[in-house]
């Protein structure tokens, strides 16, 4: 599988405290990776590195298929690289409806005219209900987004960075808060999603990640503890280890 993100020997400290530390990590043009970790392991820290908001002390981080570094990039270019990113809290426009939400992330000319004189055209309306489609909403397009459940506010979430055309999406905690119906969805949503790009999900919640069926990574105090199938990563002593607190 051909690489789209390698992240490699990657450190950063804060007031003396190494948070990540050596970090070396990889992932393909259309895989679904989990990252998993006791608290305080750099899952964070390691997304906020990936998205320029936190800049590594040393290491390389290259991306896509001319490997350009990402680390001389604004936290506003990367994301126009196709690096996007979901918080754990749905950040949504409550008094818009779904399909505004959606209209207004469309990957479109952002200029101030063109957002000024902007009207939907039949192509980004359909954009946007195939989109609906994809997270779950197409009955809901015209429901204020204020109305919708935590899930279904996190779908539009994931909707609206869909509709960004994201090459790697990060996701934290998708779960959190969710019932065990909700938690399906997502897990599907999810699985879908990197058929056609790179989807990264920190979760600490273990049935979630056994449902993605994906390549786990285990960070632990700023570095790559173990990965492989949550079998192969579940069975390491070390893991066993680290999780116990031992
Ligand atoms: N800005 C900062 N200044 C000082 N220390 C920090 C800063 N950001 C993170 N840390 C420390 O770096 C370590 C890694 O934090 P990080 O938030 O990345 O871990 P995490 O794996 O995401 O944890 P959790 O599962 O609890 O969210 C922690 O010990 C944290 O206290």
């Amino acid at each position: 599988m051909s690489t789209l993100l390698e992240v490699s020997g990657v450190s950063v400290t804060f007031d003396g405290f190494k948070a990540i530390n050596n970090l070396s990590f990889s992932i393909g043009h259309a895989e679904l990776r989990a990252i998993i970790g006791p608290n305080g392991a750099g899952k964070t820290t390691f997304m906020d590195i990936v998205t320029g908001k936190t800049r590594p002390d040393e290491g390389r981080i290259v991306w896509g298929g001319k490997s350009r570094s990402l680390l001389n990039m604004s936290e506003a270019r990367i994301a126009c690289e196709g690096i996007g990113r979901k918080f754990q809290k749905p950040t949504v426009f409550e008094d818009q409806s779904v399909q505004e939400n959606l209209l207004m992330a469309l990957k479109k000319d952002r200029g101030p005219l063109a957002v000024l004189f902007y009207r939907p055209q039949a192509a980004d309306l359909e954009r946007v209900r195939a989109l609906a489609e994809e997270i779950g909403l197409a009955d809901q397009l015209y429901r204020k987004s204020g109305e919708l459940s935590h899930g279904e506010k996190q779908w539009l979430e994931i909707g609206m960075l869909l509709a960004q055309e994201p090459r790697l999406l990060l996701v934290d905690e998708p779960a959190a808060g969710m019932t065990s119906s909700e938690r399906e969805h997502t897990t599907a949503l999810l699985i879908e999603a990197a058929k056609t790009r790179a989807v990264v999900v920190v979760e600490h919640d273990m049935e979630f990640i056994r449902r993605l069926n994906c390549r786990v990574t285990v960070l632990h105090e700023g570095a790559v503890l173990a990965e492989g199938s949550l079998d192969h990563v579940t069975r390491n002593q070390d893991v066993i280890d680290v999780y116990l607190g031992r």
